[in-house]
């Protein structure tokens, strides 16, 4: 499944927490899809859904881009990181990283030129809920934008999810798509619960401990998948929504 939707997309997005630990090769590993011909289409309706075409302008060529979130360049990308084995060997492309770092280590920038990569320099701004400095995805949408890359897929891991599926991010999202594995993976495993939207309260914006005037709204209805779909794939299910609005 990871394969094939990365054959639809022209980059999938990782933050610098996942190209730390698993020294991605973020390529995709399978060959195109083609879509079902007519003829295979069993009593001229489709068994299952037609495999889409990828979008409009897409410049899909069977390796997605890899763009990795690094503000502060905490990924030590060498030459013999997988990503730019790989982008060497031709099976796949070397990473766009987004970088608050104006002006990153030369011998990074030219190792990661050579490749055909590049650092995108995008500023951050304060988070509206810590204050922390943060890309807003908006910005960072647009960096990938500029590039002419047409279609993202976000792929990991739990703090770049968390932070994409805040509720103000929730209109920059086509799908969702979960494949549950049976399988616990414990303390060190993703953790994706973003924060909840407060509701209508009397907004006091006190402690959040007390009841009436000074209290915190209460949270308002939790996000949901809207028109759910959920497909038994080996050992999984994969689960494809749209956020309800
Ligand atoms: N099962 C799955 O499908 C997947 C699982 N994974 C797993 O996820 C784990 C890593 O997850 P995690 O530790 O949460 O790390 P992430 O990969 O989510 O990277 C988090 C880092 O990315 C940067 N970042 C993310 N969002 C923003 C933003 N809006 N603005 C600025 N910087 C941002 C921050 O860097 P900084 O701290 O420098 O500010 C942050 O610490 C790995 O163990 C990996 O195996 C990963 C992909 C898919
Ligand atoms: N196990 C797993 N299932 C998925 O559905 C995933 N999207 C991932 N994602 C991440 O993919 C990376 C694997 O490395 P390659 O890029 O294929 O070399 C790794 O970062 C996983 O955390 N994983």
């Amino acid at each position: 499944m990871t394969h094939y939707l990365r054959s639809r997309h022209d980059a999938i997005c990782v933050g610098v927490g996942t190209a730390i630990a698993d020294d991605p090769g973020l390529n995709c590993r399978i060959a195109p899809v083609p879509a079902p011909a007519v003829a295979d289409i069993p009593n001229g309706k489709a068994a299952v859904a037609p495999t889409p075409t990828p979008f409009p302008g897409s410049v899909v060529t069977g390796q997605p881009r890899p763009v990795v979130i690094d503000p502060q360049l905490r990924w030590d990308l060498t030459s013999q990181s997988k990503v730019m084995q790989l982008a060497r060997a031709g099976q796949g492309l070397a990473p766009y990283i987004i970088t608050s770092v104006s002006e990153p280590p030369a011998a990074r920038r030219s190792l990661l030129e050579e490749h055909g990569g590049k650092f995108l320099l995008v500023q951050q701004t304060p988070d509206a809920r810590d204050g922390r400095q943060r890309f807003d995805w908006r910005t960072i949408l647009a960096a990938v934008r500029a590039e002419g890359l047409r279609s993202i897929m976000i792929e990991g891991g739990g703090e770049v999810i968390n932070s994409l599926l805040s509720p103000e991010n929730n209109e920059l999202i086509d799908s969702v798509i979960v494949t549950i594995a049976p399988t616990w993976l414990g303390r060190g495993g993703v953790v994706v619960s973003p924060p909840r939207q407060l509701g209508e309260g009397d907004g006091g914006g006190g402690d959040g401990k007390g009841e009436g005037k000074g209290a915190r709204p209460p949270p308002g209805p939790a996000a949901r998948l809207a028109n759910p779909t959920w497909l038994p794939l080996g050992e999984d299910v994969v689960l494809c929504g749209r956020i309800a609005k």
